[in-house]
């Protein structure tokens, strides 16, 4: 089943007949209580797009025509859905605590699911209370090496989880740039410091370089330098070959994708942070989200709705980006990680037939925390020529009791950003804030600069407070948008082979750098880049 040519036809008909409708006319209280969606502590408000109950219903019904209901029951059931890799994909598994038995190829994952998050807990209980220890001394911090979904995820929570942080610092290295790893090494003690080496292949050139940079850092200064490595990884060969006995390897299957990993031992790191009950808190918080996505009905079903008003902006109205503004310092990173999760999982050209798509693909996705964001380029959102839809996020009450003032300041931000994106700011209100200031010509001019278009879509996520349930609720909130924008596109939001030939053309790259072989089959521009290169002591 599939969206045909004529239903994306009449989805990028309808909004271009409603293009200069103004949202605002369509506010009144019963949107505001029907055009939002409440589950799992979140509350998310689509109210301030230009979706009306007719358009809502068209895009329900092109979830029927993908068949969206058969295919969440195919991948929840285990079936090999990511069919270009031959893999079932199940992260839903590791978060799936209390929830029964799941069968990948008429075998039970859970006992081995529920086994190894045990093994995490007791690795993390005796790194946190004792009696793992370093050469040193107790561990006093984690470098954690891994990169894309064996970095993202876990740097992201525990950066967000902060007030419930009481174990050992935590450090994320990713980029194969040795000032990463040099920076974050500098000031630590190979003696307390464990080093978590996070990726599914154990392949990675960055991963494996970075590890082998901190296994020479540690052989200066211990006695046996993989004594404090451990390994989070789906390939035991290699991750005994580089020195890390079994009793501190982390596996799991290739039904977890990277970048939906932080469920299971990719989110070892965190749970060495937090502790053993935040992370399970986090894991139920998941679980919540995806019973809902399994049970709701699709008008009230949240990653539905989040994903039909992607589909709306993007593949609908043509905006071709969307902006994360999470009013909430913690999740400094979240963009950064729904980056990858969104554009790695529908940035693609072609359909799970292997025809190229008659639509659209996923949008570019970026953001920032707020308030930052508005000091850097909320102008170009409120007054540049491109729309962006914005996907606002705030919490009701910070953890910092004493101040406040300042959350309160946080969220008049937040819902004055996306009122002010809805209402624009008319030629003749501009005007009538200048007068007496300038006049005639001279007041039309100034005005003109100080005119917002407004009817600028935004959604809104609240929530009480950053817990570590509601976390995992948001996470997979948008694990599941990401799930249901990629059935309706008809791709496989599970496999990035568009990451594999400029990792081909480094390895060939390399060699030609470092004046061990020549440029001869690189093309002009870049055996001239190379020549510069080594010139300048490249
Ligand atoms: O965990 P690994 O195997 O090191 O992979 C890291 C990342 O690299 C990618 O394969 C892309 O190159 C991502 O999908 C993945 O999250």
């Amino acid at each position: 089943m599939s969206v045909g040519a004529a239903m994306w036809d009449d989805l990028r008909n309808r909004a271009e007949g409603v293009r200069d409708r103004r949202i605002a006319g369509l506010l009144n209280e019963d949107r505001a209580r029907d055009f939002a969606v409440e589950a799992c502590g979140l509350h998310f408000d689509y109210a301030k797009t230009n979706i009306d109950a007719e358009t809502r219903d068209f895009l329900i019904g092109m979830t029927e025509a993908a068949g969206l209901a058969a295919a969440r029951d195919a991948m929840f059931a285990g079936r090999p859905i990511n069919d270009t890799e031959g893999r079932a994909v199940l992260h839903t598994a590791l978060r799936n605590l209390d929830g029964g038995r799941v069968m990948v190829a008429g075998q039970d994952v859970m006992p081995r699911v529920l086994g190894t998050l045990a093994r995490m807990e007791g690795f993390a209980r005796s790194v946190r209370e004792g009696p793992f220890r370093g050469q040193g001394g107790r561990i006093t911090d984690v470098v954690n090496i891994g990169i894309g979904g064996s970095d993202l995820g876990p740097a992201m929570a525990v950066q967000a989880l902060a007030p419930w942080h009481d174990g050992p610092r935590c450090h994320f290295v990713s980029n194969v740039d040795g000032a990463h790893i040099a920076d974050i090494l500098r000031p630590l003690d190979p003696g307390t410091t464990l080093v978590v080496v996070a990726s599914k292949t154990f392949t990675t050139a960055e991963t494996m370089t970075n590890a082998e940079t901190a296994k020479a850092w540690m052989a200066q200064d211990v006695r046996d330098p993989t004594a404090q490595f451990v390994a989070l990884s789906s390939a035991p060969d290699r991750t005994s070959a580089f020195g890390i006995p079994e009793t501190r390897v982390f596996g799991f299957e290739d039904w977890v994708g990277g970048r939906y990993s932080m469920w299971g031992p990719i989110g070892l790191s965190l749970m060495l942070a937090v502790g053993t009950e935040a992370f399970r808190a986090f894991l139920r918080g998941a679980a919540e989200m995806d019973r809902h996505f399994r049970a709701a009905d699709p008008v009230g079903n949240m990653p539905v709705m989040l994903a039909l008003t992607g589909i709306w902006h993007n593949q609908g109205c043509g905006y071709a980006t969307r902006a994360v503004l999470p009013y909430e310092q913690r999740l400094a990173r979240l963009p950064a990680y729904l980056q990858q999760l969104e554009m790695e999982s529908n940035g693609k050209r072609v359909s799970m037939d292997g025809r190229p798509l008659n639509v659209d693909s996923g949008p570019v996705v970026w953001g920032e925390p707020g308030t930052n964001g508005q000091h850097a380029f909320y102008q170009l959102i409120h007054q540049g020529t491109r729309i962006v839809p914005c996907e606002f996020m705030v919490g009701a009450r910070g953890f910092e009791e004493e101040l406040t003032h300042q959350h309160r300041l946080l969220i008049a931000n937040c819902l004055a950003q996306a009122e002010a994106l809805m209402q624009g700011r008319t030629l003749d209100e501009a005007k009538a804030q200048l007068s007496g200031r300038y006049e005639g010509a001279e007041l039309d001019r100034q005005a003109a600069h100080r005119v917002f278009p407004g009817n600028r879509p935004s959604v809104m996520l609240l929530y009480d407070r950053l817990t570590p349930d509601v976390l995992g609720a948001i996470v997979a909130l948008y694990e599941h948008r990401v799930f249901v924008e990629g059935v309706l596109l008809g791709i496989n939001s599970f496999d990035q082979w568009g990451v594999e030939l400029g990792k081909e053309l480094a390895r060939s790259l390399e060699p030609v750098i470092a004046g061990e072989a020549d440029a001869a089959d690189k093309d002009a521009s870049t055996a001239a880049l190379v020549r510069w290169l080594r010139r300048h002591g490249a």
